[in-house]
């Protein structure tokens, strides 16, 4: 086990508002965590921040992050529909080593290993352009999958999906971090999985974050009991 994300003492504010006052907690490479708050509660702000730590591999801020490959999959972005590449090619783009003009054997097999894994095979040699919003979204999953993350941040990656699929991913992911030993950070309003699935939640109310055992999600946080969520859903 290691610790990937460690955070202490950290708060976030735009001018005078408190975003995150006083937050402490560190993650480890063996857990699915799902990262839940109301609208504006801070999850983005929170995930941003850890982000731009991994990348400035800073020693002294509030937020460590000890991983060498992080991706991340934003919320549910289009492709225009002139955009050339297949899915394939796209989920290349994800692991390719940059001065090569190619792709070596093993990175070649992370390719076809996240396009069977997120059950993308059929129409891996069509364009990404013309696949459903679904699949789309599975593309960019897989494409961050490939690359091998150490850390993956996936922020509501079931926007698009039915809760069939979405129980399909969550399976897909679950799978994905425990073979491959990283910790998957998971923002989801849609907290139905969450007790059954998930290792850890990350609850941000009131500008402070709560860790605990997702089994033990507090009624509070979940948003099945929430009235506005289920309205939406
Ligand atoms: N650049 C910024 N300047 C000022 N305020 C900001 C900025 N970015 C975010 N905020 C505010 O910070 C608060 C937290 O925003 P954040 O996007 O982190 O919330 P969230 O939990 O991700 O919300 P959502 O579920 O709606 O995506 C919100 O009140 C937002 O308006």
């Amino acid at each position: 086990m290691k610790t990937i994300i460690q955070v202490d003492h950290f708060r976030a504010a735009f001018g005078k508002k408190v975003i995150l006052k006083d937050v402490s907690f560190t993650l480890t490479n063996d857990q699915l965590v799902v990262i839940l708050g109301e609208n504006g509660a801070g999850k983005t702000t929170l995930v941003t921040a850890i982000l731009n730590a991994a990348l400035s591999q800073e020693k002294t801020g509030a937020i460590q992050v000890q991983a060498e490959n992080v991706a991340y999959v934003p919320q549910f972005r289009d492709l225009g529909a002139d955009y050339p590449l297949s899915i394939r090619s796209f989920i290349a783009l994800g692991v390719r080593n940059y001065g090569l003009p190619w792709l070596s054997k093993s990175e070649k097999q992370h390719v076809a290993d996240a396009i069977q894994r997120f059950d993308l095979e059929a129409i891996a040699d069509q364009p990404i352009a013309m696949a459903s919003g679904g699949q789309k979204q599975r593309a960019y999953i897989a494409q961050a999958v490939a690359k091998q993350p150490d850390l993956l941040i996936l922020d509501e990656p079931s926007s698009a999906l039915d809760s069939e699929h979405t129980l399909a991913l969550v399976k897909q992911i679950r799978q994905v971090q425990q073979e491959q030993k990283m910790l998957v950070l998971w923002i989801s309003h849609d907290t139905s999985w969450v007790k059954g699935k998930a290792d850890r939640y990350l609850w941000l109310h009131n500008q402070e974050v709560d860790l605990g055992l997702a089994k033990e999600l507090p009624v509070a946080a979940d948003s099945t009991h929430r009235e506005e969520v289920n309205h939406v859903f």
